[in-house]
């Protein structure tokens, strides 16, 4: 039996998890006579976080584990995360991934479903102040076997579906970069380059954050372990790999994703929660290729070696069931060019169907979470507009979530209530 001062504390946890009724019914079970005594009131999430001086906290119930995510007054420090085993009553700090939200002042907190709980930060536009901890997705469940220790993962929530970037694979030679650039400086507003991490050096023309960020083995190493990375490989004696801002920078852009990587790459990146159109580059002869990677001239004759014997393994793999989507042959440059475009257009019929939300400007204004039922979530904005005798609510679709850690939580439909 629980003293009555644990009671009240740990009702005040469970109330927020808006598992007011299931918290009720533990109560009961857990303190028979104390039951009824804690009357919820009308669920409004916001006025149950419990702040104190230095401190705001909310917690969050999902089965015997409450989820505490706290910051502190100091505008600068970002959010922290604990978790209370109910069982045993101890505490767990989990390895947080991805990239948290900036610091504000505040956020209020709702479970959208035992997977992941949303966050909105508070004094933030509605458009950068979305954010989802993942607690027990499929991405969280596989880093918490990979790394042996209990894992959450923080995704931004994006307001509508951006074009699924493009992943491009082929040997070192068959002409992926050049087919890139030339779609680059063809449509300069409509794609962007996945600007990929690798250890190996720079060629003469290549500059640093343009065409690859340069790094050292140690330093990316440490980067994927931070779940800073979307996938990595080791090619040709290097480490290459793509982080999650490389993409998701370029897709915030409103730009279409190019991924140029190796065939493992690919592979990572289609077991990941990003949805791509995967294409891989064939030459028209290994002969020719050989051509191609000894007129470039960029390489040494052992590194032009290296680069034909992993070819034929890439060769070989482009047939994997389930992995590229399209095969496209550079023999003319111009004919393979023109097919890679009739590709990519045939998914250019993309409407955004927040399109009138976003240019009413809503998105802009600063929000909170009100309430929650099992199809949306009602925001509230922060403006005196309740006053002014408009509701001013938004109500966000929880059917259509797209995507997850480690990335962005995109296609969130976000609409007016009136
Ligand atoms: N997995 C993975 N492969 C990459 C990445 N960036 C580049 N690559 C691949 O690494 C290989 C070597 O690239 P690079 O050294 O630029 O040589 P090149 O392909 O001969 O121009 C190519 O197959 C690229 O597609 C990345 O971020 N991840
Ligand atoms: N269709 C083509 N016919 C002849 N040469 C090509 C063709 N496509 C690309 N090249 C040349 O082949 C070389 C390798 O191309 P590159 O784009 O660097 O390959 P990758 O990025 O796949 O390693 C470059 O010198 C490029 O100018």
């Amino acid at each position: 039996m629980l003293e009555k001062h644990e009671i009240k504390e740990w009702f005040r946890h469970t109330y927020i998890t808006c598992l007011e009724e299931q918290a009720q019914r533990d109560l009961r079970r857990l303190c028979p006579d104390h039951g009824a005594f804690y009357e919820a009131p009308e669920f409004r999430v916001e006025s149950v976080a419990l702040e104190s001086k230095d401190c705001l906290q909310n917690a969050i119930d999902i089965g015997d584990k409450t989820y505490v995510i706290s910051r502190s007054d100091d505008p600068k420090s970002s959010i922290t995360i604990k978790i209370l085993d109910k069982l045993t009553r101890t505490w767990v700090v989990p390895t947080v991934l991805g990239a948290p939200p900036n610091p504000t002042s505040s956020h209020s907190v709702v479970l959208v479903n035992n997977e992941k709980i949303l966050i909105i930060e508070k004094g933030v536009p509605l458009k950068d102040s979305i954010w989802f901890l993942e607690v027990d997705t499929p991405f969280v469940k596989q880093q918490s076997k990979i790394k042996g220790t209990v894992v959450v993962a923080w995704s931004k929530g994006v307001i509508g579906e951006g074009q699924k970037p493009v992943v491009i694979s082929g040997p070192s030679g068959v002409g992926k970069g050049t087919l890139i650039a030339k779609l680059m400086k063809e449509y300069p507003s409509k794609f962007g380059f996945s600007v990929s991490h690798t250890t190996r050096a720079p060629r003469e023309k290549e500059i640093d954050g343009v065409h690859y960020h340069f790094t050292e083995r140690s330093k990316i190493e440490e980067e994927i372990s931070e779940g800073k990375f979307l996938e990595f490989a080791h090619v040709h004696g290097n480490v290459y790999g793509t982080s999650i801002e490389a993409v998701e920078s370029v897709t915030d852009e409103g730009k279409r994703c190019i991924l140029d990587i190796d065939v493992q790459g690919a592979r990572s990146v289609r077991a990941s929660s990003l949805e791509a159109i995967f294409i891989f580059v064939c030459p028209p002869s290994f002969e020719e290729l050989e051509k191609r990677l000894r007129a470039r001239g960029t390489e040494t004759e052992e590194q032009i070696q290296k680069r034909l014997r992993n070819a034929r393994a890439e060769l070989d793999q482009s047939n994997s069931p389930g992995l590229f989507d399209h095969l496209l042959v550079n023999d003319d440059l111009e004919a393979c060019y023109e097919n890679l475009k009739k590709l990519l257009s045939l998914y250019d019929d993309h409407e955004d169907s927040n399109d009138s939300f976003i240019k009413d400007g809503k998105e802009t204004a600063c929000y909170s979470i009100l309430s929650k039922t099992n199809s949306e979530i009602l925001l509230q904005s922060e403006t005196n507009e309740a006053e002014k005798g408009t509701t001013n609510l938004l109500s966000l679709d929880l059917s259509s979530l797209s995507g997850g850690a480690p990335g962005r939580t995109r296609g969130l439909k976000i609409s007016p209530v009136n």
